[in-house]
């Protein structure tokens, strides 16, 4: 069936208009807005608040009715049952009843839509593992931190294992290895061949995971297009290369002061993001087999959502694939000269690990001091180990 779609939503001059008790247009919600997602396609619904992206979302979900336009999810109305049983949604607040466990959330959620008692043991089973909650299967949700709420929620949208995700602020409340999960989830989910649409205010997570965005303002489309289109400045260039003795860099500079003919250049060192820096000092601390509660980590992809590969069950995979950086041979220092910055914060920030944080001789071996301070002080401001 997914073939024949052309385009897994195709919304065409979709306008909503809010009307006060007397009838009269109170607030244009969204616009007049076009466009696609395409199946397959992971897309991010940006804007600041009061945009109208949950007003273009709950058009998407068939809750509210366009004032005009014509909106088709899934090649149907969005109304349509059949439409309904294909999306899978995560809302921005968790709705869960606090009075049930895990289980029986996501088997009340499985029940819904029809799924038998033995494959919704077996999901069940199996999306818990995924989102890193099973030893938490027995609790009460209303015993949960909302990183730990948030997983089941994911484990909800995804029980009807859908053809569709819409996914309100899904790493709201997760910790920054949460957050790394929930994107490999995603990025797995794409590989599978799902559609994801995600709405965030943490562009940083939007750009990790999202083929292209749609920017709105007041209700109208601003920006739309590939991440790669929109972000790259292509009338600057940039090389990235090992450290380079002196020598060769003077003539590197050389050339590009006669080539650029006045106009100012910069010279750095690449910088780490702050939460590349942040999953390799957790990844030692993992190694070092610090203890923790909370949630665990993912594990691997639920079977019937991984289709038997499990080469890129991502989730599983994680802690390897967050290799510490190559040891740098000591750089000659660059010249310090008009045109050229040198960031000596890069340096600071990849070597005080190596410091702080010695590679353990064997796995058993004790964490130096300030790692498990770091741990623990991380642990205080995330706040969501229980
Ligand atoms: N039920 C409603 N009745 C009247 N106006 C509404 C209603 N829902 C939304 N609006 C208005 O529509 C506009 C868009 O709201 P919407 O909730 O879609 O924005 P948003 O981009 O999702 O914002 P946020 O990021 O804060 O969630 C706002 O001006 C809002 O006040």
């Amino acid at each position: 069936m997914a073939e024949q779609r052309e385009s897994i939503v195709r919304a065409v001059g979709l306008t909503k208009v809010f009307r006060d008790f007397w009838g009269r247009p109170k607030a244009k919600a969204v616009n007049d807005i076009s466009f696609t997602i395409e199946p397959g396609e992971v897309i991010g619904l940006l804007g600041p608040n009061g945009s109208g992206k949950s007003t273009t979302v709950k058009m998407l979900l068939g809750l509210l009715y366009p004032t005009g336009g014509i909106l088709n999810v899934l090649g149907r109305s969005p109304r349509a049952v059949e439409t309904k049983r294909e999306i899978g949604y995560l809302p921005e607040e968790s709705y869960l009843y606090k009075y049930l466990t895990a289980e029986e959330t996501l088997d009340f959620f499985g029940s819904l839509f029809n799924l038998s008692r033995a494959d919704r043991k077996k999901r069940i089973d199996q999306l818990l593992d995924m989102v890193g909650m099973a030893h938490a299967r027995r609790r009460r949700v209303g015993e949960y931190s909302k990183g730990m709420a948030r997983r089941i929620g994911l484990a909800q949208a995804m029980i009807n294992d859908p053809e569709f995700l819409i996914l309100d602020e899904p790493t709201s409340g997760l910790d920054p290895l949460g957050c790394k999960e929930v994107k490999d989830l995603i990025l797995t989910l794409k590989a599978r061949g799902k559609t994801v649409l995600i709405t965030s205010h943490l562009l940083s997570d939007i750009e990790d995971v999202c083929d292209r965005v749609i920017i709105l303002y007041g209700g109208k489309v601003r920006a739309m297009g590939g991440l790669g289109e929109l972000l790259t400045v292509s009338d600057e260039n940039r090389i990235v290369t090992p450290a380079l003795p002196q020598a060769a860099m003077n003539e590197v500079l050389k050339i590009l002061r006669e080539n650029l003919h006045g106009e100012e250049f910069t010279v750095d060192h690449p910088r780490r993001t702050l939460e590349e820096f942040f999953l390799d000092v957790i990844t030692k601390a993992k190694s070092d087999n610090i203890e923790t509660a909370g949630v665990s980590g993912g594990g691997k992809i639920a079977e019937y959502l991984s289709k038997g590969d499990e080469k890129s069950a991502v989730l599983e995979s994680l802690v390897q694939e967050i290799k510490p950086p190559p040891p740098r041979e000591p750089a000659e220092p660059l010249p310090e000269q008009k045109g050229e910055t040198v960031d000596r914060k890069l340096e600071q920030l990849t070597e005080e690990p190596k410091s702080a944080a010695p590679e353990p001789e064997t796995p058993q071996a004790k964490p130096d001091e300030k790692l498990k301070e770091a741990d623990a002080k991380l642990n205080d401001i995330l706040g969501n180990r229980k």
